[in-house]
């Protein structure tokens, strides 16, 4: 049985005011038990995260990080031991907006991962194809290929302390959420990518589904057999709306 993640992704958005009043209403939501929640704040509000969220029931998570391990000089950069030190348990990687708007390949990607594992972080490894891909049928070998690289690089059993999150595109931000058929489709061909190498594995790996998840549409999604819980943007930057969505998983 896997137990159902929900994380919310602040992406660059959140002033000290706005996200002390995020914590506040975090705070006041009652979240269920038996699931995990986490959120993203940027790097500049995750002190200020951690400590407004001390009590441990939220974990707290980069958006980002070098592939790089150790602190050194490398100007504007998080090693992961500084998101460690910092108090985060998991780090996004290779999200949409990082590889298609500045440009990371599959390689910078899988660099980050081996960094963010090797720190004792997890990675939340981001797959999903866009709008003319999908036009094209082309969104099973486009997500397949993004975690190929990964497997390929460093083995089936990387994912084995690492969660996988799957958004199309065209759905982040749009308004547009998959359909939970469609949804379910690409995470029961992630799952049985993973499963031709490692049963195991497989069956115990969180599939995340993200893309204008809302509380009215989260427990349809998440009542599908491979969903195993959201990867949530604009909807996690409202308290109630994201305390609903969590209990939309522990349902
Ligand atoms: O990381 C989160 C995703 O990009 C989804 O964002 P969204 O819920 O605003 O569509």
């Amino acid at each position: 049985m896997r137990r159902p993640l929900v994380a919310g992704n602040w992406k660059m958005h959140g002033t000290r005011a706005s996200v002390a009043e995020l914590i506040e209403g975090l705070c006041r939501q009652e979240l269920p038990v038996g699931i995990d929640v986490a959120v993203f704040p940027s790097s500049l509000h995750i002190a200020q995260v951690v400590h407004g969220l001390a009590d441990g029931a939220v974990k707290v998570g980069a958006q980002d990080c070098a592939a790089q391990v150790e602190q050194g000089a490398l100007t504007g950069e998080l090693a992961t031991s500084q998101l460690v030190d910092g108090g985060c348990e998991l780090v996004l990687v290779g999200h949409s907006e990082r590889r298609l708007i500045l440009g990371e390949s599959d390689e910078v990607v899988v660099g980050k991962f081996v960094a963010v594992q090797k720190a004792g972080l997890i990675p939340v490894l981001c797959l999903g194809e866009t709008r003319e891909q999908r036009e094209a049928n082309a969104t099973l070998g486009v997500v397949g290929g993004q975690l190929a690289a990964v497997i390929d690089a460093l083995g089936v059993e990387s994912l084995k302390r690492a969660v996988v999150a799957y958004e199309p595109v065209w759905a982040i931000g749009t308004g547009l959420t998959a359909t939970p058929e469609q949804a379910q489709e690409v995470h029961a061909a992630i799952r049985a990518q993973v499963a031709q190498l490692d049963a195991e594995v497989a069956s115990g790996l969180r599939i995340l589904y993200g893309g204008s998840v809302k509380a009215a549409s989260a427990a349809e999604l998440f009542g599908m057999q491979d969903i195993d819980g959201g990867l949530v943007g604009g909807a996690s930057l409202n308290a109630d709306e994201f305390g609903a969505i969590c209990r939309a998983a522990g349902n």
